[in-house]
């Protein structure tokens, strides 16, 4: 990468604006790649998304822009910020110019069809582009506003994670590596459905022994399944694992929580997404799971439980009644229990 060129971010919305200003901000000069005109205009003249990042001054090394095949000519590293539903039919067409470039995806989403992570489906459009993945507690705001905070890059391209952390790493904004990009872009899709039921129980009014209890019985849960396909458990006890599951789980800021308190309310589920006007990928990612899970025969009672709600018409009362009177079962699945 050289010195002058610019950073590509494609998608306008939360946190692809969040992370152009991360990259303005240590002297990089940032593409933001939108679909919308009038969404760039706006950007460049009143230096703000005010659909997406109200209240935050989007920085003067931000340039929004509409040409997706320009900036990917341009732009050596490009990150990918597009909604997991909106990535394959966007790249595809561009597919030929990414050869050799460094694509970052922070996408957290499943392929219905495929079930296919998203920079596992950037590498079926390009194979011979270099790919990694961003994932962590990450909420986009919390990161503009300059909390302080920590993600991960993920890939076994050794040089592409220390690209991305020369060009993120920075006083708010710890960039840690890892090699096991499937562990850690499974964690970050995997999380969106817990945080539903979180903000479901907050909403209930439930206390903190069965917030806690949610959150451990939902990394057991997740884990057993990663596993399943072949991840690296250990990845799960990581910023992209337990670190990004608390952030969703007990944050009113995560879109998937907030789904789920809508719920919670008595909001329908199609009422709760259109009240939210943003991406929340746990209601897509609960469908494709639990298909998945029914399919590879992986115990996951709470990703069934809220399926049985959510797509069954199950109640809330008759879940928990099964989930709290089901069979017992071991705490940590590594752990033998040969000896009881
Ligand atoms: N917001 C956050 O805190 C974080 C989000 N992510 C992930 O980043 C991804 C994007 O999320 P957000 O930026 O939060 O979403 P958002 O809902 O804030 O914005 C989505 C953006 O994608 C655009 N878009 C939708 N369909 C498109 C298409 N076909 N072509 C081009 N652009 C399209 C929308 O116009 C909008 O600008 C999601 O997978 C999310 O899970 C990851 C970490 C943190
Ligand atoms: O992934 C996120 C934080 O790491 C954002 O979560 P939400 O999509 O639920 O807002």
């Amino acid at each position: 990468m050289t010195a002058r060129q610019p950073i590509a971010v494609l998608g306008g919305g939360s946190f692809g604006t969040a992370l152009a200003n991360l990259l303005a901000e240590s002297g990089q000069t940032v593409w933001l790649w939108m679909r919308d005109p009038g969404q760039a205009e706006a950007i460049r003249t009143q230096r703000e998304n005010p659909r997406y990042l109200k209240g935050i001054k989007v920085l003067p090394g931000v340039e929004p822009v509409t040409d997706l095949a320009a900036t990917i000519s341009a732009c050596e590293l490009i990150f990918v910020v597009l909604p997991s539903g909106a990535l394959r039919q966007a790249l595809q067409p561009v597919s030929g110019l990414l050869a050799g470039k460094m694509l970052v995806s922070t996408t957290k989403g499943i392929e219905a069809q495929s079930f296919k992570l998203m920079s596992q489906i950037i590498e079926e459009i390009a194979p011979a582009a270099r790919i990694g993945v961003l994932s962590g507690p990450n909420l986009a705001r919390e990161i503009a506003e300059h909390a302080l905070t920590a993600t991960v890059i993920a890939s076994e391209d050794e040089a592409l994670c220390r690209a991305v952390q020369a060009v993120l790493h920075g006083r708010t904004f710890r960039v840690y590596a890892s090699a096991d990009r499937f562990g850690a872009e499974l964690g970050g899709a995997l999380k969106n459905v817990y945080a539903i039921m979180a903000g479901m129980a907050a909403s209930l009014g439930m206390g903190e022994n069965t917030k806690s209890m949610l959150i451990t019985r939902a990394l057991a849960e997740m884990t057993r399944f990663a596993v399943r396909l072949g991840a690296n458990p250990m990845t799960f006890l990581g910023l992209a694992g337990v670190g990004d599951l608390i952030v969703t789980c007990t944050s009113p800021k995560s879109r998937n929580y907030q789904v789920g308190y809508a719920l919670g309310q008595g909001l329908s589920l199609e009422e709760a997404v259109a009240r939210l006007g943003e991406v929340a990928e746990g209601v897509n990612t609960l469908r494709v799971l639990k298909a998945k899970a029914e399919e590879l025969g992986v115990y996951m009672p709470l990703v069934a439980g809220l399926h049985a709600i959510l797509f069954e018409g199950r109640t809330l009362a008759q879940v928990i009644e099964a989930l709290m009177t089901g069979e017992p079962k071991t705490d940590v699945d590594f752990i033998s229990t040969s000896g009881f």
